[in-house]
């Protein structure tokens, strides 16, 4: 990519800027050639770094640098868009995610909530990439805004060669170990138990210790190439911490009204044929206990979006094909309530019970209770948000990537039925992509 023009460019129309009088957000767009956005990513030494596409084919991808803003909660980006729909014609898009469980300790570098306005952002949007400079005038001294929209230029690097995968020699440790694994499993389908509480996602850290660490954008670039059906995310907002992942499961996706989510539970790996394929997805639609991780899920998103919706329209169970898994997956379309806005559905939606549980709080009360490992961002949302429309995914399938560890990350819905060595296995297989990157599959 040559970025030199693009960059060049930018600073021609941030000059132009000095004699106006900028008002509310702006966003400074040019054409940019690209290769390879990860390579891009990598090349950058400013923080934060995020990328992000939805699983669509044809959905654009993201690659960001810096930030004009940030917002550790719903009420401060809502408040945030609020204020931008009074000043300015175009409106941003916000990039970031959630914890899991606000009210839990999370990761350390990660709060209960962060989202960002970004400094910098590359689109790729089919044969078409343009290089995007944010900027905002509505809270904050002009002269300053054009300073540090000025630097950010300036620190922008040309995109590097992505280091290869270099096979680490990995030290695996299991939170919970397979002992506790079971004992978990077992307490959770106690029948007195499932009286309370029907269903409860139990998760795993696998924690890989490294000598050096990798590149998060190295692993991410490799792991889409095998994701292509799934979101695909990273995040790095210190030099030692990012989280990655390439989720197959939507939260949600707005546009306008218009909201598409979705119940996606129940699993079983995949068959070495394509007959063999199909006689597991038949057997996986006729299975009791797949089912009832479905139908908990489904239920649950059902009966929180109907206050929100003039309308919902409800998707008959199929069967979604990945790489290494199957699973069951039903649509929800919904006509929202006028007004009804990012900040209520992120309120109500998540935690659903395809990483939760049902009833939701005493299934976080066992999960607060029993589980050693701090889930942080796994199992939270991650996600693109704005004016206009939004889409999120459901934050699984993913790593943290740390300076010596990396922790990946796999939960299993534990319902009546559920025994413990094959929820072990599932673990195993929801992460299998990752694994043999990883040179442990
Ligand atoms: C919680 C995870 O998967 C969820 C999504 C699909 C299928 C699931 C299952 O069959 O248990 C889980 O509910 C995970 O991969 O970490
Ligand atoms: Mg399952």
């Amino acid at each position: 990519m040559d970025s030199a023009a693009p960059v060049a460019m930018l600073k021609r129309r941030l000059d132009a800027l000095e004699s106006e009088q900028p008002q509310g957000f702006i966003r400074l767009s040019t054409p940019c050639q690209v290769d390879h956005l990860m390579g891009w990513m990598d090349g950058q030494r400013a923080l934060p770094r995020l990328y992000w596409k939805a699983r669509e084919a044809d959905a654009p991808e993201y690659a960001m640098v810096g930030v004009v803003k940030a917002f550790d909660s719903l009420a401060a980006l809502h408040q945030d868009q609020d204020a931008l729909a009074a000043c300015s014609s175009e409106q941003p898009d916000y990039f970031g995610g959630m914890a899991f469980d606000p009210d839990a300790e999370g990761w350390t570098g990660f709060g209960a909530c962060h989202f960002l306005l970004p400094r910098l952002a590359l689109k790729r949007d089919g044969q078409n990439s343009v290089l995007s400079l944010n900027l905002r005038f509505d809270d904050r001294p002009r002269e300053q805004e054009l300073a540090d929209a000025r630097a950010a230029l300036e620190a922008l690097n040309p995109p590097r060669p992505l280091p290869p995968m270099k096979p680490l020699s990995l030290m695996r440790e299991d939170t919970p170990s397979r002992d506790e694994w079971v004992a978990q499993v077992h307490r959770v389908t106690q029948p007195e138990q499932l009286r309370r509480t029907p269903k409860v996602v139990l998760s795993r850290e696998t924690c890989l210790h490294s000598a050096e660490m990798p590149s998060p954008w190295a692993l991410l670039s490799h792991w889409q190439a095998r994701a292509a059906d799934c979101f695909q995310f990273g995040i790095q907002l210190t030099p030692y911490e990012a989280f990655i992942g390439c989720p197959p499961e939507r939260l949600y996706q707005r546009e306008g009204t218009h909201l598409v989510s979705e119940a996606l539970a129940g699993t079983t790996p995949r068959g070495r044929t394509a007959q063999q394929d199909g006689e597991r997805a038949a057997a996986l639609l006729s299975d009791a206990k797949n089912g009832l991780e479905n139908q908990c899920v489904y239920q649950q998103l059902l009966s929180q979006l109907e206050p929100l919706s003039c309308r919902i329209d409800m998707g008959e169970a199929h069967i979604v094909t990945l790489r290494s898994v199957l699973h069951i997956r039903r649509l929800i379309h919904a006509k929202l309530h006028p007004g009804v806005s990012d900040q209520a559905l992120l309120d109500t939606l998540p935690p659903t019970p395809a990483v939760g549980g049902v009833p939701r709080q005493a299934a976080l009360a066992f999960i607060r209770q029993h589980e050693r490992q701090r889930r942080g961002w796994y199992a939270g949302v991650f996600g693109r948000i704005s004016h206009a429309s939004s889409d999120l995914a459901v934050a699984i399938r993913c790593a943290q990537v740390g300076k010596d560890t990396i922790r990946l990350y796999a939960g299993a819905g534990i319902v009546k039925g559920s025994e413990p060595d094959a929820e072990w296995r599932e673990l195993d297989s929801k992460i299998a992509d990752i694994m043999a990157l990883l040179g442990m599959g």
